[in-house]
């Protein structure tokens, strides 16, 4: 059924990139969990960058009288204890590269006191506190989340320390307050956002295995981060235990070839769905089977086609076809000569192509060489440059440069952003030859 607003309906813009903004870690744990540790080593081996560590417990509810005549039945560990939406607001402000006022909680009175502390954004932002994974609008925020996983038993021996020589309290009532409150708070409240994290740091003692991941993991993802500020029309899959698991599969040398083209095809379904979701939509109402009218959007086939570059390109245009039933698919054959750089050497393209967004498909942007041949073809065809959408699974920054600085309006969408090229101009970490191991060719 057509939308009764027809062809005058508006496109739909495609989706927003929002990686142009602060890096924001998020480091959760139990109570004395080690988690400002973690932050120490975190901010020092960042060096360079503006760092900002913010602490939930800045975000804690002043208490009442009421509540402060009874504040050992007051539960701490609740996550109803944290004003969560000033600490939202906070988040996306200085996200967004804008100031923002931090409360400041008086662990004596209870109180928010005057001053607030007045932060200003800066390159990266810690977030560290017992619950920083309990809301999802706050864990949506975050670039690399870390879960401090400390034993029951390390955690307690350090805040009866903490507690007791620290902050001069009596044994009795710290034992009181763990079993009642802080056990069941992390049974209840925190184990269970384990899950959301990136890395779980087990910890305990200094942990020089875990510090290196760690640091190696946030300068990876700090790397991307960057390069998706510096181009604005690069967008990198949100990365999920799904996207990485199968990533960690297709990298392996040692995966057969039945596991890679499993691996392989569905990473490239996602890549192609995601990239689909760059296309402009028309809106389209129509009449579900309860008689409702549902207002949605609807993608038109003969508006887009696909080009794929032989032979690994080949491999993602059933993932297109899946996806579009119908959808025109044509072909370039570049060949690459040490001498002679790259040659295009064949072509077969929609003869209406300067009429399409072309969806650009290769699963590897190495030095760019072989995507910057494709593209001009694309545009002596007469395809606008920003109706190009250039699909692959791992990309090189080096590529990433070439093609975005010479063609600034097309988009790139990728699995995830390599470390770099070797010698020999392979990309780093990679997966090898695509299509020797797709195809299994070798
Ligand atoms: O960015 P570049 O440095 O140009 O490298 C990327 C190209 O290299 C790979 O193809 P390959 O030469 O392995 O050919 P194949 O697809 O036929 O295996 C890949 O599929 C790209 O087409």
């Amino acid at each position: 059924m057509e939308s009764s607003s027809g062809k005058n309906s508006p496109e739909i813009s495609s989706m927003e990139n929002n990686s142009k903004q602060t890096f924001i870690i998020g480091v959760a744990g139990g109570s004395a969990s080690g988690k400002t540790t973690v932050c120490d080593i975190i901010t020092q081996q960042l060096q360079g960058q503006q760092i900002i560590v913010l602490s939930q417990e800045s975000f804690y509810h002043g208490l009442s009288e009421q509540k402060l005549s009874r504040v050992h039945q007051y539960n701490f560990d609740h996550p109803d204890a944290f004003n969560t939406e000033r600490l939202l607001s906070c988040l996306r402000s200085l996200k967004c590269g804008n100031e923002a006022k931090i409360p400041n909680y008086d662990f004596k009175t209870h109180k928010n006191v005057s001053p607030e502390r007045k932060v200003s954004p800066s390159d990266v932002i810690i977030l560290e506190g017992i619950l920083v994974f309990h809301d999802p609008r706050i864990r949506e925020l975050m670039n690399v989340k870390l879960f401090v996983d400390t034993d029951a038993d390390v955690r307690l021996a350090h805040r009866i320390y903490r507690d007791t020589v620290e902050k001069g309290r009596d044994i009795t009532t710290v034992l009181e307050q763990y079993s009642k409150f802080v056990k069941p708070g992390y049974q209840d409240f925190i184990a269970p956002t384990k899950k959301y994290a990136d890395i779980i740091i087990p910890w305990g003692r200094n942990n020089q295995v875990a510090i290196d991941l760690i640091v190696q993991h946030i300068k990876t993802k700090m790397g991307q981060h960057d390069i998706c500020k510096f181009y604005s029309n690069l967008y990198v899959m949100q990365s999920t235990f799904q996207i990485r698991g199968m990533l960690t599969i297709i990298r392996d040398a040692c995966t057969s070839k039945h596991d890679f083209v499993f691996y392989a095809d569905r990473l490239i379904r996602l890549v192609v769905e995601n990239g689909l979701g760059h296309l402009p939509f028309k809106e389209k109402q129509v009449n579900t089977p309860t008689s409702a009218v549902y207002i949605g959007v609807e993608l038109r086939r003969e508006t887009i086609c696909g080009v794929s570059v032989i032979r690994s390109g080949e491999s993602m245009e059933n993932a297109l076809r899946a996806c579009c039933k119908g959808i025109k698919i044509g072909k370039i054959l570049i060949h690459k000569d040490a001498g002679e750089g790259e040659q295009l050497i064949y072509q077969h393209l929609p003869k209406d192509i300067a009429e399409r967004h072309v969806l650009l498909l290769d699963p590897i942007l190495a030095t760019g060489n072989s995507a910057v041949q494709a593209i001009s073809l694309l545009l002596e065809k007469g395809v606008p440059e920003s109706n190009i959408i250039f699909l692959n699974l791992i990309s090189a920054p080096q590529g990433i440069d070439m093609v975005c600085k010479r063609y600034p309006r097309i988009k790139i969408v990728t699995a995830e952003i390599e470390l770099g090229l070797n010698e020999n101009c392979h990309v780093i970490p990679g997966m090898g030859d695509f299509g020797d191991r797709y195809f299994g060719t070798y």
